[in-house]
């Protein structure tokens, strides 16, 4: 058998330019581009752009696309005619990637939506929902450096694929030939026949409508001063983002012109994640300038959001289970205000994010559910209650800077919640707090919680292997006490079994490789390997009555936990 490097530099189908950058490889180089199929799995597919099996290019999209095509062949003629709708941020590649899938999808004879620019993940969202499609997709590498690029699958509700139809499609491409064989289709031929369409300004505006149902108090904007400063961090999310603040009238808005533009270089940041610091540093600068009071940084493809809040001279930054906290209480103590807040309300946040939701929820008289670690697991959670009309979805977070107000997407949105947030500084600024102040009070209505995310990088081929043996050790020998306090809970969600010393349950949550340990003072500690980075992550949690002890307490549990586990990886 003809191995893969030479059957891609001798295919028809691999253009003159790759065969090229095929020629120009080292051996290294080869290997690591050709050593496997670069993995389609639950949550898509993510990696670097560039020639080979292991790397996003036409060819292995082109397969990946043709896998999903196949899927929605076997689900029917209906499912074809209801359609496919495609969007994409501005990544290197994406446009092109975009109309690849068109093509592929709209040769199995499904009817297909494109965005012709790019457009943010919550809006492909809605617009799979807005369409009626059968399935959507959202090209994006999300926060990843700009030599990455990927594709996320969604079902017909708009969420990302559940794990069962995930695993269906996925079957599906790993039975494919190789991408070099597969022929391409043509994207003219579909758009001059009608099967391809271009959707755009129509979707644009309504899916603005809709977020701007999120607001409680429109008035507010026009009444506040609070002073706003926004950034897209190159991403989709500017343009969305400035219509929509104008047309709220929030007065003092001021955008960071040098990264409103989709950019697929992010020449201007180090890194486009809201979740560091150096992601506000020009937003820092002109919000010294112009004295503003909120920092908003959004994540390229515009489905997590980030806050910086000043303090006196500096800014200080809001994590994920701090934003998600005030935010579910802001929508909770409105609702209830207003009258509004129904009998059969729901919220929901991951098994890693902090109880401080849950305490709030129930204050609520609302019910706060855990689900596994990824938004897809909340969209599923209100597409299996939707029908139910003694339901109501309030709220959805996860700590990882994810967050949900209104299901009409069903996906975390950041433009949703950048709105929501605006009002909600200019609320608590009408009562002459800021956002430190509110996230304060709630410490001292429901207790001081604090959070810790510990992420230990272990690379290379045995980097995976590495960190299962380390859990599979984990659970083999449990510690009774972590940083000396007794451990009163297990959860393993691999064997879905809880256990106590009053005995064993079985956990309702689907299999993962997760174990959570609950501790007797309210303290807990969560272990698990990284869906989309060679990591292996710990999470940490506290509850204490005042901030410092909490802020020394998740201290000293977190170096247990991370001496403890350097052990088990043999680091
Ligand atoms: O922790 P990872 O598996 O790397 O995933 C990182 C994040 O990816 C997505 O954004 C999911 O919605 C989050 O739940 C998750 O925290």
């Amino acid at each position: 058998m003809t191995d893969p490097y030479t059957s891609w530099s001798t295919s028809p189908f691999v253009d003159e330019d790759m065969k090229q950058q095929l020629q120009a490889m080292s051996l290294e180089e080869r290997q690591d581009a050709f050593y496997q199929n670069l993995e389609f799995g639950t949550g898509g597919m993510r990696g670097v752009l560039g020639p080979g099996t292991n790397r996003l290019n036409l060819l292995t999209v082109r397969r990946a696309a043709r896998g999903i095509a196949q899927y929605i062949e076997t689900q029917g003629e209906a499912a074809k005619q209801r359609g496919f709708v495609i969007a994409f941020d501005n990544r290197r590649m994406s446009k092109e990637f975009s109309r690849e899938v068109a093509s592929v999808v709209a040769d199995a004879g499904v009817r297909v939506y494109l965005y012709e620019e790019p457009r943010t993940t919550p809006q492909l969202s809605y617009s799979v929902r807005a369409l009626n499609t059968f399935m959507g997709m959202m090209i994006t590498a999300s926060h990843n450096p700009p030599e990455y690029n990927g594709l996320k699958v969604y079902g017909e509700d708009g969420a990302q694929l559940n794990l069962e139809d995930a695993k269906q499609v996925v079957d599906v491409i790993n039975q494919l030939d190789g991408a070099e064989t597969l022929e391409p289709a043509s994207f003219q031929t579909y758009l001059n026949s009608g099967r391809i369409q271009f959707i755009g300004e129509k979707l644009d505006q309504e899916y603005q409508q809709q977020v701007k149902t999120v607001v409680f108090d429109k008035e507010l904007f026009q009444t506040t001063d609070l002073r706003v400063v926004f950034t897209p961090l190159h991403g989709a999310s500017g343009g969305t983002v400035r219509l929509l603040m104008e047309d709220l009238g929030i007065t003092n808005r001021y955008f960071v012109e040098s990264q409103m533009e989709p950019d697929p270089e992010f020449p201007t940041v180090v890194s486009a994640n809201p979740e560091d610091h150096s992601a506000f540093e020009k937003a820092m600068e002109l919000g010294a300038a112009k004295q503003a009071e909120l920092l908003i940084a959004v994540d390229p493809d515009g489905d997590r959001v980030g806050l910086a809040v000043r303090d006196g001279q500096e800014y200080k930054l809001l994590n994920g289970n701090e934003t998600g906290a005030l935010a579910l209480h802001f929508v909770l103590s409105q609702h209830q205000q207003r009258g509004t807040l129904p009998s059969g309300g729901v919220a929901y946040k991951t098994i890693v994010t902090s109880e401080l939701g849950r305490v709030i929820a129930e204050s609520f008289g609302v019910e706060m559910e855990d689900v596994l670690t990824g938004f897809k697991f909340i969209g599923e959670k209100i597409r299996e209650n939707e029908a139910n009309p003694d339901y109501t979805f309030l709220f959805g977070y996860e700590e990882s800077y994810g967050y949900l107000a209104k299901p009409f997407a069903r996906d975390k949105d950041a433009v949703q919640l950048v709105v929501l947030l605006v009002e909600m500084a200019a609320h608590y600024k009408q009562k002459g707090m800021t956002l430190l102040d509110a996230l304060d009070a709630l410490y001292t209505k429901y207790g001081a919680f604090k959070e810790k995310l510990i992420s230990v990088t272990v690379k290379g081929a045995g980097g995976a292997k590495q960190i299962k043996h380390a859990l599979e050790d984990v659970r083999k020998n449990p510690p009774e006490a972590i940083a000396g306090i007794s451990v009163e809970v297990i959860e393993d969600y691999l064997s879905q079994v809880r256990k106590s010393q009053q005995g064993s349950e079985k956990l309702h949550l689907p299999e993962a490789d997760v174990i959570k340990f609950m501790l007797t003072d309210g303290t807990w500690v969560c272990l698990r390997p990284s869906g989309t980075e060679p990591k292996v992550k710990y999470y940490i949690g506290v509850r204490k009555d005042s901030k410092e002890q909490a802020l020394k307490n998740v201290e000293i549990v977190s170096g247990w936990v991370e001496s403890w586990m350097k052990t088990k990886l043999e680091l």
